[in-house]
């Protein structure tokens, strides 16, 4: 009978760590964030009627967020520099939710122009009276080695991801602890945790972000309503290659690879979206094997050396043979087309 129990319990044990295991592998975030996205509050409940302002919202994750942002009824303010790219956004947010004009605003924003932070978040105050929630999108990526990088690259990177980010997140934050209210999330990445080569410049500044935003969040403490989020994808479908920073500002990238292998925008926003409605304070994002990356290196650094090593090798040989750095570790190596 003993046995027979025992037996029992260690099938029970085996059939748990098994689901556990499949659930860990086929996982595309952390689990807090899983669990806030299965069992949280609804989208719907937490962000209808709330004032969302979105940097870098004329492309790739921006422009996302604010289609389901729009759909669950949060009003919008859509920034980035290119006027007309952010009207078609609007009109599409129009056409998929029950949104009036009135409830999105089209603000122009240059994330470098650090003079005119001041008077754009003025003017969302003036059309909305309040701000709920910022969303730190707008960045640049970098495709090149450190040795070929212009030093000018590294100012860039700096100036438009980091010290933009912090300079609306100064104008904002000033009216949401007026309000004691608030979320501030930022799209860091990834590389805002680990390292990767070819990246030197862009992971130092989402790097940077992470320390910041760490730091801000205990600053807060006396503001509990005020919540600081930092989003970190993985590889996702967006426009971020085709627009990185090269060897030199202004030289654009050849070409911008395959993207197919990347996770779709679609569930990427989803999950950014649960993460806001239910103010989770860091979320990690990406399917495998780069979620397992996440935790390799807050768990077992020493390993995750040593695989960084292996795959950034093959990163930076392809990238020297002029092969599609960032699909090489899934699928064959593409040549580049010029
Ligand atoms: N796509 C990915 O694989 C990935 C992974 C991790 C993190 N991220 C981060 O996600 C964010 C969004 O990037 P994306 O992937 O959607 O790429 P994207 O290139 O499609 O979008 C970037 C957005 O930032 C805007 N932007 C760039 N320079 C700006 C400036 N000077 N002022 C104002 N806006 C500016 C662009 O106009 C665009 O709207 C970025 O911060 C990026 O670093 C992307």
């Amino acid at each position: 009978m003993e046995v027979c129990v025992c037996s029992v319990l260690l099938l029970c044990v085996c059939v748990y760590v098994t689901l556990q295991l499949i659930r860990f592998i086929t996982a595309d975030a952390d689990f807090t964030l899983l669990w806030a996205a299965a069992v949280g509050r609804s989208p719907e409940v937490a962000l209808s009627q709330k004032v969302v302002w979105i940097t870098g919202a004329s492309s790739g994750i921006g422009e996302e967020l604010a289609y389901q942002l729009a759909a669950v009824g949060a009003r919008l303010v859509l920034s980035a520099r290119r006027e007309n790219e952010l009207h078609r956004v609007r009109r599409n947010c129009l056409e998929r939710s029950s949104l009036e004009e009135k409830d999105i605003l089209v603000l122009p924003l240059d994330l470098l122009d650090r003079s005119t932070h001041g008077e754009k978040t003025e003017s969302v105050l003036q059309h909305f009276s309040k701000i709920d929630v910022l969303v730190n999108n707008g960045g640049r990526s970098q495709r090149s080695l450190c040795v070929d990088t212009d030093i000018d690259v590294y100012g860039s990177l700096m100036e438009l991801n980091y010290l933009g980010t912090v300079s609306v997140t100064q104008h904002v934050l000033r009216h949401m602890i007026q309000r004691g209210d608030g979320i501030i999330a930022t799209v860091s990445s990834i590389v805002g945790l680990v390292g990767v080569p070819l990246s030197t410049g862009y992971a130092a500044s989402k790097h940077a972000l992470q320390g910041f935003f760490n730091s801000l969040r205990t600053e807060l403490t006396d503001y509990p309503n005020i919540t600081i989020s930092t989003i970190c994808p993985g590889p996702v479908v967006s426009q971020v290659v085709h627009n990185a920073f090269t060897e030199q500002v202004g030289k654009p990238v050849s070409d911008a690879g395959d993207q197919s292998h990347k996770m779709s925008t679609e569930r990427c926003v989803h999950l950014i979206v649960a993460g806001l409605s239910n103010r989770v304070k860091e979320l990690w994002i990406g399917q495998q094997p780069f979620l397992l990356f996440f935790y390799l290196w807050q768990y077992t650094p020493t390993f995750a050396w040593y695989i960084t090593n292996l795959l950034g090798r093959k990163r930076v040989q392809n990238f020297k043979a002029g092969l599609d750095a960032d699909t090489a570790y899934f699928t064959k190596p593409k040549a580049k087309t010029s």
